[in-house]
């Protein structure tokens, strides 16, 4: 259920109305403006954005929303300072039950191509870390603008995870076959200034209020065209990788939870989350 707030000033506030499990407030908070159009939406799972599957289901019930609301354009950010998105909560992996584990993999399927396949345009404002998970959901925007002094990466083969197909083909349309290539098999994590050089984000910024000038710039530059032939082009350029998806999302889904239910899997993970630990002392 979404709750509308009128402001008087021109931002209108649109806020889920839902229980949160690590956060205070709702996972995903929406804000309109209603001059042009453009909604802000923040992801809100402290501490880190990692992706649960209750929080996924939130991500793609809001994209949903702004698809009914006819927004002009989408920036996904996050309200920390040094966090876009940590990825998919490695808590769901850990010896996790079969059905849950379908269930998480299902909606991040569902997250990619929900966000892949909006009609209006969408900006990743990316003003923190973005690895795998992270990475993914700025892949899916068409435009990507990265605060300095940050990372990004696919960095799953890292963690013992292979990267999907789909998500392969996302990297490869970014940066190109070769790069995408040789960074997904290493889990290469980049600096934003790595990123921009390589074509992984198309633009810098010091902060996030540049980020946002710029996030909002990008969208300008359609604010004169038909949005159908925009949406229709965007749409005849994505589709198919989304159907190719969804054809093959339950050999997608087999071959994750073989992954991860693989005891050599869990001792890695288990070694990765005690270096999480390791590293803050
Ligand atoms: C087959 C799969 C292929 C592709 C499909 C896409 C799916 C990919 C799978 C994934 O996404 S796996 C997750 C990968 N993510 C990571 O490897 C990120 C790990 N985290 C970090 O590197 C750092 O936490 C950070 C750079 C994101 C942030 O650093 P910092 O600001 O210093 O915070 P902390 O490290 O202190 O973290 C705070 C808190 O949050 C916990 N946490 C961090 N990441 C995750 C996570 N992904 N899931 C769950 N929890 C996470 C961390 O352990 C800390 O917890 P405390 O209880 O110790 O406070």
């Amino acid at each position: 259920m979404l709750r509308k707030i009128a402001n008087p000033a021109r931002l209108l506030t649109f806020q889920r109305t839902m229980a949160s499990t690590a956060s205070t407030g709702p996972l995903v908070r929406t804000e309109l403006d209603s001059q042009t159009g453009y909604a802000t939406v923040i992801l809100n799972r402290a501490p880190v954005n990692s992706l649960s599957l209750e929080f996924m289901a939130e991500i793609i019930k809001t994209v949903d929303e702004l698809e009914r609301s006819k927004i002009r354009g989408m920036i996904l950010t996050s309200p920390s300072s040094k966090v876009f998105c940590a990825g998919l909560d490695v808590l769901e992996m850990v010896n996790p039950s079969e059905d849950r584990l379908r269930s998480v993999w299902r909606n991040l399927q569902d997250t990619w191509a929900k966000l892949y396949g909006t009609s209006f345009p969408t900006v990743a404002l990316i003003n923190g870390h973005a690895p795998a998970g992270g990475c993914l959901l700025a892949l899916t925007c068409e435009y990507r603008i990265m605060c300095s002094n940050f990372s990004i990466g696919l960095n799953e083969t890292q963690l013992g995870l292979a990267v999907p197909p789909w998500l392969q083909k996302t990297m490869r349309n970014t940066v190109g076959s070769r790069e995408a290539e040789i960074a997904c098999i290493k889990g290469t994590m980049f600096s934003s200034e790595e990123a921009l050089k390589i074509g992984l984000v198309d633009e810098l910024a010091a902060d996030k209020g540049e980020a946002m000038h710029k996030a909002c710039n990008y969208l300008d530059t359609f604010k004169n065209m038909s949005p159908y032939a925009r949406s229709a082009t965007k749409l005849l350029l994505r589709n198919k990788k989304i159907e190719d998806m969804k054809r093959a999302r339950e050999d997608d889904i087999d071959r994750v939870v073989k992954n991860v239910m693989n005891s050599d899997f869990q001792a890695g993970l288990a070694a990765y989350l005690q270096s999480l630990k390791d590293r803050k002392k």
